[in-house]
């Protein structure tokens, strides 16, 4: 019979006081437990993406080994299971463990963060109320699912779109999940936003700070340079162009999404899933101190966004919870701005409502 290995303290400590794999005995030298990590649409290209990040430690940390769930429909479990192989063929020194699930209930078993990105796109010839009316009916279901089975404190991301009303309709049917536990992904536009500024400037992205994105994640969201600064020095005035600033820098983050799909045939999977690993890893382990990041969260009332609508904030993170950045002055052109994506949120959040009592 073979035996485990023994691995000396020196190997241990080289994978971080990781895991390590011997022969088919696994030794497990993690102080911490498992936390299970849940992506909905995993065979999809986010998920691809996604996935191998998580594994690496990009979204808990290196130090916290992870179990990963991962779900898709029925049709898409050949892809799923290709996943399954090559996370595994990976040897990835955190991973824990990889499970594939088809039924939502399953999949959502004790998960601490569920990456929700799973969800049905727009197809030619189709209504936007046909779409939002299925995807009213999966984040129904699986708000439920994630409600019954998932730990008391799980930590919700929802990705795919409308990733806001997606986010809300999840809110709504999952009365037990804390309301700022379910958030939406809007840290890919806060980081296009950094981006920009960082190429405009010819500064590393690592000195742009506090861009706020606004509102919904869609064309139009508001991209607010006002707050932010480039290695301490306000954005306005390192970028000294108010005409680039106030208009083709905006529609540029605004339009970002759509310039991509044109370029790739596909829309941006490597860039949403490094949002989604640095929106999960702030909110766990908290935001640099003196910096905000932007978030979809269940809005409270703040700078008058109306109440329950899942509205993108700037804030801050400590402890495990976000809170919104209260008390920026907001000129009257911005005013405007939050106000017309605030509009579509609300018309969105009616359709879905609509789509939610015709079900009935
Ligand atoms: N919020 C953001 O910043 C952002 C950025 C990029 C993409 N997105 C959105 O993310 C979503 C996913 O993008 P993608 O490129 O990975 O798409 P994709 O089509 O490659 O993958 C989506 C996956 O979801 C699966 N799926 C569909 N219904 C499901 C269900 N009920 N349960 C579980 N899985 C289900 C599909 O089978 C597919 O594998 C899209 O809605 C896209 O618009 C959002
Ligand atoms: O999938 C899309 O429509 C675009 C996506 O939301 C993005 O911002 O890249």
């Amino acid at each position: 019979m073979t035996k485990p290995n023994v691995v000396p303290l020196a190997v241990a400590a080289a994978f971080g006081a990781g895991l390590a794999i011997c022969s088919k005995y696994v030794l497990k030298l993690h102080k911490k437990k498992a936390l299970r990590v849940l992506i909905t649409g995993a065979a999809g290209q986010i998920g691809y993406a996604l996935a191998p990040q998580v594994a690496v430690g990009s979204m808990l940390g290196a130090d916290q080994p992870i179990i990963l769930h991962l779900l898709d429909v029925e049709p898409a479990k050949n892809a799923l299971e290709g996943l399954r192989m090559e996370l595994v063929d990976g040897a990835y020194p955190l991973l824990e463990g990889v499970l594939t699930f088809t039924d939502v209930a399953a999949a959502c078993k004790d998960v601490d963060v569920a990456v929700m990105v799973g969800g049905y796109p727009r197809k030619a010839g189709e209504e936007r109320k046909d779409v939002m009316a299925k995807n009213v009916s999966i984040y129904q279901q699986q708000a439920s699912a994630l409600e019954a089975n998932a730990s008391k404190d799980v930590k919700v991301v929802v990705v795919a779109n409308p990733a806001n009303t997606n986010a809300l309709i999840l809110a709504e049917n999952a009365p037990s999940i804390p309301r700022e536990n379910i958030t939406c992904l809007t840290r890919l536009d806060h980081n296009r936003a950094l981006g920009q500024v960082a190429e405009r400037t010819g500064s590393h992205v690592g000195i742009v700070k506090n861009v706020i994105i606004w509102g919904n994640h869609s064309s139009t969201q508001y991209p607010d340079v006002n707050h932010g600064t480039v290695g301490g020095k306000p954005i306005r005035s390192a970028v000294n162009d108010d005409t680039w600033l106030n208009g083709d820098f905006i529609t540029t983050v605004q339009q970002r999404g759509a310039a991509i799909i044109k370029a790739r045939g596909l829309s941006s999977a490597l860039s949403a899933a490094n949002a989604v690993c640095n929106h999960v890893r702030d909110w766990v382990r908290g935001t640099p101190g003196g910096s905000w990041t932007s978030m979809g969260v269940v809005s409270d009332g703040s700078y008058g966004v109306q109440r329950g609508l899942v509205y993108s904030y700037p804030v801050t993170c400590a402890g495990g919870k976000w809170k919104v950045v209260q008390g920026l002055p907001i000129d009257g052109p911005s005013r405007e701005r939050l106000r017309v994506t605030e509009a579509e949120l609300v018309e969105e959040r009616d359709l879905a409502l609509q789509c939610l009592a015709e079900k009935k």
